[in-house]
């Protein structure tokens, strides 16, 4: 059994719900000079991303910040497999993507759920889907549930759900499948100020329990700080790496910690780089 998969303490989300999964096996992530262009009609191609190069540990957080339209959503698609790269190097755990996977989890700024499909239908959905249902996966769904604060929801639809219930339940239809990377497309971007702050908190408690790798797009220089190990800053467009900038403030983080200097310099050096 590999380290990341030994099970850590469980510990409380801020719901005072416990966590109580089996971490998964994270995956490293490599992109080695990776361009996109996008064909137009009776127009000159766009190039979205022109040759970036990046490496993701296993079991970091990375956020993408970059102006609009750098390509930071592309880039998150070609590493979910929903978009190819034309050429240069995409690897997840080592291996060629060449399309979507379970080992992959994506969350986007809507939630994804099947509105026709009740909480515990949505969670249970990919099991099923690819015929792996069984009563683990069932007692798992439960864990899950009790772990996003929404137990008590499992028999709502998602029109019944709060904005942030409905991204705990995208949370939980991806965490089910245990993915080793989180690929995440400014998921908390729609979210008032409240809302926004709890599910940064969640999603921290949970990576420092789980330490899946994850890649997080946001524009919000604070939340980047907030939450990442690195932050990756985009030039463009089109998108190239402009600078990959550490953020060694002390973990576990949490919503205070952004009114210390320490916070306020790492989020000045990211904008002078921006801004640059
Ligand atoms: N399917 C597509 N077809 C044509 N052009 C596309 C497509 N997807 C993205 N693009 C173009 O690629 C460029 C990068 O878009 P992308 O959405 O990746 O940027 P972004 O950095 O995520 O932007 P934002 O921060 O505004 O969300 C843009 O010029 C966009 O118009």
């Amino acid at each position: 059994m590999s380290l990341l998969r030994q099970r850590r303490p469980v510990v409380g989300t801020g719901s005072g719900r416990l966590l109580d999964q089996e971490p998964a096996d994270a995956a490293g992530v490599r992109l080695r000079e990776v361009s996109k262009t996008f064909s137009r009609r009776r127009r000159p191609g766009r190039t979205a991303l022109d040759g970036v190069s990046l490496d993701v540990e296993p079991g970091e957080f990375l956020c993408l910040l970059g102006p609009s339209g750098c390509g930071k959503s592309t880039l998150l698609n070609i590493l979910a497999g929903f978009v190819p790269a034309d050429s240069g190097e995409v690897l997840v755990g080592g291996r060629p993507v060449t399309g979507p996977g379970p080992d992959r989890g994506v969350l986007f700024q809507t939630p994804m759920l099947f509105s026709w499909l009740t909480t515990w239908q949505n969670v249970l959905y990919g099991p099923k889907a690819r015929g792996t249902l069984t009563p683990q996966v069932h007692e798992e769904a439960e864990r899950l549930l009790e772990t996003v604060g929404l137990a008590d929801a499992r028999d709502a639809y998602p029109h019944e759900l709060s904005g942030g219930m409905r991204h705990r339940a995208a949370f939980a239809r991806v965490l089910i499948n245990r993915p080793g990377v989180l690929l995440m497309d400014e998921p908390f971007g729609a979210l008032d100020a409240i809302t926004r702050a709890a599910m940064q908190r969640f999603l921290l408690e949970l990576w420092q329990q789980q330490r899946m790798t994850i890649v997080f797009v946001t524009h919000d220089v604070e939340e980047a700080t907030l939450l990442g190990d690195r932050v990756c800053v985009l030039s463009g467009p089109p998108g190239g790496t402009k600078a990959v900038i550490d953020i060694d403030l002390r973990r576990p983080r949490s919503y205070d910690d952004t009114e210390t200097l320490e916070f306020v310099n790492a989020k000045r050096r990211i904008r002078e780089v921006l801004e640059r």
